[in-house]
């Protein structure tokens, strides 16, 4: 399944904004992301973003403020929805889990692991519909996102070392396998079994030694009145798995700074910046 469609185009600081529609064989449903393309004729390197809990492909194109910097710096920038969605779609009533709460990994629990292969269309069907369609250079592509979607970035950068040559967060569940939002998903999406959590708790793969010397390295923003963060976020936990593997965190505690948009286009040319210069 690939059928691109280009469901809107929009003119944006001499580049394009598109919303995009296709196929994907991995969620077996449309799937939908926004792409920022600078002037000119690329092929331009590639940022992937991937948003949080009840975010859409629209959360990070009108609220980040990245597209002046992103035309500046020549980069693009594709920001997929956070799960598969529709009528034949699992869902939950809780805004955490189910449609719009992918988690990034592959479901293998039911009823959400008929549509839930967030890591596998990620990490696949977005590349392959993106290098067919647009001219970039997938040789150089990051990766970044906001909360849920910082535990998307991380982990699978962590994940897949060769996709990948730079990662950054912003606010990043960084265990879920140690807070209430992951135990949640983690347990639903795969199942009671703890040992099979470790494969998606960047912090637990950090310790393991997963993409060891892959990155130079890792950009992360944490808010500091931040509602999540002693519960949820725990940045601590990250900080201390990359002492202990000897990766280099530069993790920026940003003191007022809450969980929202405003925090993240207050900080996001710093990332795009962090990046650009690492696919150069
Ligand atoms: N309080 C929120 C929790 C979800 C939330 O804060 N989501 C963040 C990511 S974890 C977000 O980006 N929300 C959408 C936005 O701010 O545009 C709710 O109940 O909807």
């Amino acid at each position: 399944m690939s059928d691109l469609e280009i469901l809107e185009e929009h003119r944006c600081f001499g580049g394009r904004v598109l919303i995009c529609r296709h196929g994907s064989a991995a969620t077996g449903t449309p799937m939908r992301f926004s792409l920022f393309l600078p002037e000119g004729e690329g092929p331009f390197p590639l940022l992937i973003w991937l948003s949080g809990l009840t975010c859409t492909e629209d959360n990070f194109t009108t609220k980040a403020g990245a597209y002046r910097k992103a035309s500046e710096l020549g980069l693009a920038i594709a920001a997929p929805d956070t799960s598969p969605r529709g009528e034949g779609v699992a869902n939950d009533e809780a805004y955490d889990l189910g449609q719009g709460a992918g988690f990034y990994l592959d479901a293998r629990e039911a009823p959400w692991a008929a549509h839930f292969k967030m890591e596998s269309y990620i990490t696949r069907d977005l590349q392959d519909v993106l290098s067919a369609n647009f001219p970039l250079d997938m040789e150089r592509r990051g990766i970044s996102g906001h909360s849920m979607g910082g535990h998307g970035a991380l982990t699978l950068a962590l994940k897949h070392p060769d996709l990948f040559r730079s990662v950054s967060a912003f606010a990043p569940i960084v265990s879920p396998a140690r807070c209430p939002w992951g135990e949640k998903a983690f347990s639903a999406y795969l199942g009671k079994d703890r040992a099979a959590w470790a494969a998606h708790d960047a912090a637990l793969l950090m310790e393991s030694g997963a993409a060891r010397y892959a990155f130079d390295e890792i950009l992360i923003d944490q808010g500091m009145a931040d509602g999540f963060l002693d519960e949820q976020l725990k940045p601590e936990l990250f900080e201390e798995a990359c002492e202990k593997a000897g990766q280099r965190l530069i993790l920026r505690r940003q003191e007022g700074y809450d969980h929202s948009y405003f925090f993240i286009q207050s900080f996001i040319e710093d990332h795009l910046e962090f990046h650009r210069v690492r696919l150069s």
